[in-house]
């Protein structure tokens, strides 16, 4: 079929899903131009696109969401509109958000009977969780409290939670970024059974690896357009990666870089969790040297955030934990850490290193009020807030009609680049970033990896806590793991293998896996 499938080329019947002239304008965004594309029955089906391509305006209008100023679609071939998410529901469409719609007090079968029109008594449903359960290999138990469970298991929860509406179309929105390699086996071989019974998958990802080995079709959106319509199989990562960005990707170049002196050194760092949810951090030992990049692995939950604040200065700690160059830091706060030049940028982008209601240019004054001297005496100064804001902009090529913008309309990817941006132009001594590339499209995932590296050939000393490991071995220098908030001694990552990584990641939740498999 034509991309924009007007050549009417397959029948109508042959597809679960149809679309023809989607558009949707925002202000100053045309976030989709006439889309047009099937999805057949069986089919897994990718959605591939750069950060603010439109991949997420798209599945927003097939689930409600969001009302498409024109265009049509058909469901099953029967005209499709749906008002609203319910709307979408009853028609046999489900969706599972990146973000989880979970409550962490309640159980797995609690939380299931909330998403549902009219839950069963909870005996029933119960046990339709277990056969769901047992039928697709998601192993759960109904009655635990989701707190206790892994973000894999807590996908699971969302995805039993659809598939119990005998979905005809199920979308997924970036399901595996937040899994281990083995959460993300053990879905691909849920979605391949749901495929086999006749359901379709659209599925949301900026892993073109994955998409290569696991998806029957991918369309490709650039800018609000669909701009190819291919079997990722055929198709080379580089060649998948071209059509996104219309033009090559560059390679990382990790030249130019010499280890320094030590600029960072943790010691006996522990520190109680913050949260009945969060980790114990345990007897913490790392030193870091100025042009080194330090990666740390390790499943999702097991204290990288913990870490990541007791650097940042949101956890202090006992003194001589946390030093450097030199200077005892360990019970300073985040504002005298960074005028120290130990700068951080969180995982979590919107709410955590940004405000979604403030505009880009206040949101510079989070971090770099009094580095970037963007307040003197108490007193913002707007016009150098604005300035710095249009360096990151401009620097880190982020989609955006400028400074004046609200945090939350940015594409998530685009708020990732501006975050990371924020902080790499603050001239970190040391740098610590979690999960810099979550939700970042290849080509922009290349350019913040490039700029970490670049950061650090100019000597700064950096840390990556990412769970992608890929990730990790293109970056690091040296290489460690975190496990139940302890953090092994770190290794050379030259010559390291992903069996030796997932030796050194083990324990946490390797259990789990292990019964599945
Ligand atoms: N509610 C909104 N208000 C204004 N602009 C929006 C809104 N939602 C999306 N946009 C804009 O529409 C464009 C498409 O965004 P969309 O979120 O669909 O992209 P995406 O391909 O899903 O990106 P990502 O991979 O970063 O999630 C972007 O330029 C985005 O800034």
């Amino acid at each position: 079929m034509s991309p924009h499938g007007k050549q009417g080329a397959i029948r109508v019947t042959e597809a679960v899903f149809r679309a023809e002239g989607l558009s949707k304008t925002y202000p100053g965004v045309r976030a989709n131009d006439d889309i047009g594309f099937s999805v057949r029955p069986g089919e897994i089906h990718a959605l591939l696109g750069e950060n603010g391509a439109g991949k997420s305006t798209l599945v927003k209008t097939i689930y409600g969401l969001v009302r498409p100023d024109a265009g049509a679609m058909w469901l099953g071939g029967a005209p499709y509109a749906p008002a609203d998410p319910r709307a979408a529901r009853s028609a046999g469409v489900a969706m599972v958000f990146q973000h989880f719609s979970l409550f962490d007090a309640m159980t797995v079968a609690e939380n299931v009977a909330l998403g549902m029109e009219s839950p069963p008594p909870r005996g029933a449903l119960a046990a339709r969780i277990a056969e769901v359960s047992a039928a697709y290999g998601l192993p759960l138990n109904p009655r635990r409290r989701i707190a206790h469970l892994s973000a894999g298991e807590r996908q699971r929860v969302e995805i039993i939670r659809c598939l119990l509406q005998n979905p005809r179309l199920l979308i997924m929105d970036e399901p595996t970024s937040v899994l281990t390699p083995q959460e993300g086996e053990i879905l691909f071989a849920t979605l391949r059974q749901l495929a086999a019974h006749g359901t379709a998958i659209l599925y949301i990802s900026h892993k073109l690896e994955e998409i290569r080995a696991h998806c029957d079709r991918a369309t490709i959106l650039r800018q609000g357009r669909v701009v190819a319509s291919v079997d990722p199989r055929e198709a080379t990562a580089a060649k998948l990666a071209s059509l996104m960005v219309g033009g090559t990707l560059r390679a990382v170049d990790r030249s130019g870089r010499s280890r320094g002196p030590a600029v960072l050194n943790v010691t006996g760092l522990s520190a109680p969790a913050p949260s009945a949810e969060g980790t114990t951090l345990r007897e913490i030992e790392l030193s870091l040297h100025a042009g080194e990049v330090l990666g740390i692995g390790g499943v999702a939950g097991n204290g990288q955030q913990e870490l990541l604040s007791a650097l940042s200065g949101e956890i202090r700690s006992p003194r001589g934990t946390v030093v450097l160059s030199g200077h005892d830091l360990s019970a300073a706060g985040p504002e005298a850490r960074r005028s120290a030049g130990l700068l951080a940028a969180p995982e979590d982008r919107l709410g955590h290193a940004a405000v979604p209601g403030m505009s880009l240019a206040d949101n510079t004054l989070l971090t770099g009020a009094t580095r970037q001297k963007l307040a003197r005496n108490g007193m913002v100064d707007r016009a150098a807030a604005t300035a710095y804001a249009e360096r990151v902009i401009a620097s880190f090529d982020v989609r955006t009609p400028g400074p004046r913008t609200a945090a939350r309309a940015l594409s998530g990817g685009n708020l990732q680049k501006f975050v990371i941006g924020r902080e790499v132009l603050g001239r970190p001594t040391v740098l610590v970033v979690n999960q810099p590339t979550w939700g970042v499209d290849a080509g922009a995932a290349a350019s913040i990896r490039q700029a970490l590296l670049d950061l650090a050939r100019g000597g700064a000393g950096i840390i990556v806590i990412s769970q992608d490991l890929d990730e990790l071995l293109e970056l690091s220098d040296r290489f460690a793991a975190l496990n139940a908030g302890r953090l092994s001694p770190a290794v050379e990552t030259e010559g390291l293998t992903l069996e030796r990584i997932g030796l050194m990641l083990g324990g946490a939740h390797g259990m789990e896996v292990a019964n599945v498999a």
